[in-house]
């Protein structure tokens, strides 16, 4: 052991004894807070029937008081806890123009000296902690809220500490993230997704950082951490701006219940709470007022997977096309110039002029189509009431209600929906009957007129919004997000994963959506090893990919003679599987159906886990999935079966091959029998 291996022991040390002394002290004063409590509240049950009602609020407000203080120190203490196993991560000393130098060690939370006055150990999203991802040794800078600081970095070291020994240390070297970076990569996968504080790069921490976009979208090839990098995000604004965002604040739209569990862990890991999440269905029902049954967008693809129908795809393509949003604010407009047919309405003995109405009509522009029948009603009765010098009865009151709502076109959001068709002169294009389900490309387009013709009023709560698989979203979808969610966004997916290429969003597209957005492309890849990014390549080119420098085995394609042997050839990988040093194997498949068959061929060698749109999370080990429900997930090893020429052939095809493939962090095999699909190439 060296020198500076003893010293940084020896550090650690005493970083622990503080450490222990201090969640004496939270125990302490969480033991008196409790006891406190006790006698708050035995005095108050021996003291009830003396007290009135402002001594009973107030004696209840006291006890909220300290059972709050109570609840802070105990996730206090959880947080000294997390730190005794792994303080820190990473130091800097940092020397600034004054010549003062600072040793900075930085971890998941801070940790302070209260004697001294002294920060011991600093929260990894503290201005100065940003250094250590942004600079190496030498000049090197942070802002602050009152400027910027410059100096020098002396030294840079980075530590991999676990159950409270030092399990590795690594000097001042230019290289010293990829090194540990490389160790981390190298890792068996696990249940649920990890956080990467210690090794967030450069570009990465931009983003993370960013503190000016209203809009962030990020464009991000397989495997670039974008939705690490998101959550990680979430977590610095909770920290940055922790005196007006809390994490009930936020919420999370995920494309289903399993990448939500997938992702759970990330921010209770950094500290903070679990994050509200939801799905684009629920949203949809929520905002549909739950009046229509509707097709899933896993339904949508699934049908699209078993039957190849023109007729359906024209429908998805037409209604996913910037041009169906524009189309849908141009009949907005012509709705509002020429659906109201106003006349001279007779109220007892008074006549209300047509114009009257009109121009009642145009001056609530500002208020939605059909909320403003009731303010121009209550203005009519206003001036009859004038007119005539007397009350209204309430028949009179009445009648001009339901005359104002019969000189409109239409007083239904789906009546007008089914007019749209008719009025861009292509009725064949919607397709639904009263108690029929909705077909998924509907469901946006109608909340988006039920937004615009009736108005909204949930989610202002909602002070940050993350949209995960970007690409699987409409321009009107975003259309509708926009007007639901008046806040800040984080929106990231990559174009190439799409599980519908018929519905596909580019950045490019979202952008045309919020013209106000910063657009962050990544091109680098961590999941994969450079064979199996290679080897995904060959289905979906990207010249940008920059894939890190890590090796692993070749991917294999297995080759059988038939359907049967297939199976068998299956049976032997996942025994090859159990007996290797792995934690999960996905079998990923292109349908509901072949996961459903490859799970009844494995049941006798052990089975496997069987994913489907209804799982709500999933463990370690053999897991049988669609490559749908995959995407956002990563295996050790993947194996794709059915990978022939029969199964994998269309565009949708293609785009589920790929993603299937960019799951494996470090082993790939495909297998078929018959031809082998034309997408890998020659
Ligand atoms: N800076 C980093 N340090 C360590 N691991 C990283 C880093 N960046 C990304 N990774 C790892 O790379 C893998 C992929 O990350 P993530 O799932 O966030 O990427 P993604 O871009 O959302 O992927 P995809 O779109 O393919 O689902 C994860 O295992 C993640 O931990």
């Amino acid at each position: 052991m060296n020198a500076t291996e003893q010293e940084e022991r020896e550090y650690l040390e005493e970083i622990k004894e503080q450490l222990t002394l201090a969640v004496r002290r939270v125990d302490d004063s969480v033991r008196q807070f409790s006891s406190e409590l006790r006698e708050k509240k035995e005095y108050i049950h021996e003291h009830q029937s003396g007290m009135d009602d402002a001594d009973m609020v107030a004696a209840g407000q006291s006890i909220d008081r300290m059972a709050y203080t109570g609840a802070g120190a105990v996730a206090r203490k959880r947080k000294l806890i997390k730190l005794m196993q792994s303080p820190y991560f990473g130091r800097i000393d940092f020397t600034t123009a004054n010549d003062v130098t600072t040793p900075v060690y930085i971890g998941v939370h801070s940790f302070v000296d209260e004697r001294q006055r002294r920060g011991l150990i600093y929260d990894w999203r503290a201005p100065i902690s940003s250094m250590f991802y942004d600079f190496e040794l030498g000049e090197a800078s942070y802002t602050t809220p009152s400027g910027p600081i410059h100096g020098r970095i002396d030294l840079k070291r980075q530590y991999k500490i676990q159950d409270g020994r030092l399990e590795f240390l690594i000097e001042n070297g230019v290289n010293i993230h990829d090194e540990v970076l490389q160790r981390e990569l190298a890792k068996s996968s696990d249940d649920k997704m990890k956080n990467i504080v210690a090794t967030i790069q450069r570009d990465q921490n931009a983003v993370i950082r960013n503190e000016e976009a209203t809009v962030m979208v990020i464009q991000g090839v397989a495997g670039s951490g974008k939705t690490s990098i998101a959550l990680h995000r979430i977590a610095f604004l909770l920290y940055r701006y922790r005196d007006t965002i809390g994490a009930k604040d936020i919420l999370i739209i995920s494309p289903n219940k399993v990448f939500a569990d997938y992702i759970s862990n990330v921010l209770p890991e950094l500290g903070e709470e679990h994050i509200p999440e939801t799905v684009m269905e629920e949203l949809a029902a929520d905002l549909l007022g739950n009046q229509f049954q509707f097709q899933t967008f896993f339904e949508q693809v699934a049908a699209l997977l078993e039957h190849h129908n023109p007729a359906f795809i024209e429908r998805i393509q037409f209604k996913s096309s910037f041009e169906f949003l524009s189309q849908l604010n141009k009949y907005l407009l012509h709705v509002e110039n020429n659906y109201f047919s106003a006349g001279e309405l007779r109220v007892g003995r008074t006549v209300v002029p047509r114009q009257l109405l009109l121009d009642k009509f145009k001056a609530y522009h500002r208020v939605p189509l059909l909320k403003r029948f009731p303010l121009v009603a209550d203005d009519v009765r206003a001036y009859v009431r004038t007119a005539a010098n007397r009350k209204l009865t309430n028949g009179e009151k009445n009648t001009i209600g339901e005359a104002l709502t019969r000189m409109f076109r239409f007083n239904n959001v789906l009546d007008f929906y089914r007019d749209f068709y008719r009025w861009i002169g292509r009725p064949e294009l919607f397709r639904f009957e009263h108690g029929q389900t909705l077909e998924y490309a509907d469901v946006f387009a109608l909340i988006y007129l039920r937004i615009r013709l009736e108005g909204i009023s949930a989610y202002d709560h909602v002070k940050h919004l993350l949209v995960d698989e970007m690409q699987d979203y409409t321009p009107v979808q975003y259309a509708v997000l926009s007007r639901v969610f008046n806040c800040r966004k984080t929106i990231l997916g990559d174009v190439n994963q799409t599980v519908n290429p018929y519905s596909a969003s580019s950045a490019e597209v979202i952008e045309r959506v919020f013209p106000q957005a910063d657009v962050v492309r990544l091109y680098r890849s961590y999941r994969s090893t450079i064979e199996i990014t290679a080897f995904a390549q060959r289905i979906t080119p990207n010249p940008n990919i920059i894939p890190l420098e890590r090796h692993g085995r070749e991917p294999a394609i297995v080759r059988h003679p038939g359907p049967a042997e297939e199976l068998e050839g299956l049976r032997q990988l996942v025994a090859d599987f159990r007996s290797g040093g792995s934690n999960s194997l996905g079998i990923i498949c292109k349908t509901p159906r072949q996961a459903e068959q490859v799970q009844q061929a494995l049941a006798e060698a052990g089975g496997g886990q069987l994913l489907t749109e209804e799982s709500t999370h999933f463990k370690e080990g053999v897991i049988i999935t669609t490559a749908h429900l995959a995407k956002g997930l990563e295996f050790d090893e993947v194996i794709v079966p059915f990978a022939s020429a029969r199964n994998y052939k269309t565009e949708v095809d293609k785009s589920m091959l790929y993603v299937a493939c960019t799951r494996a962090m470090h082993q790939l095999t495909l297998t078929y029998s018959g031809d082998i699909t034309a997408f890998l190439g020659a």
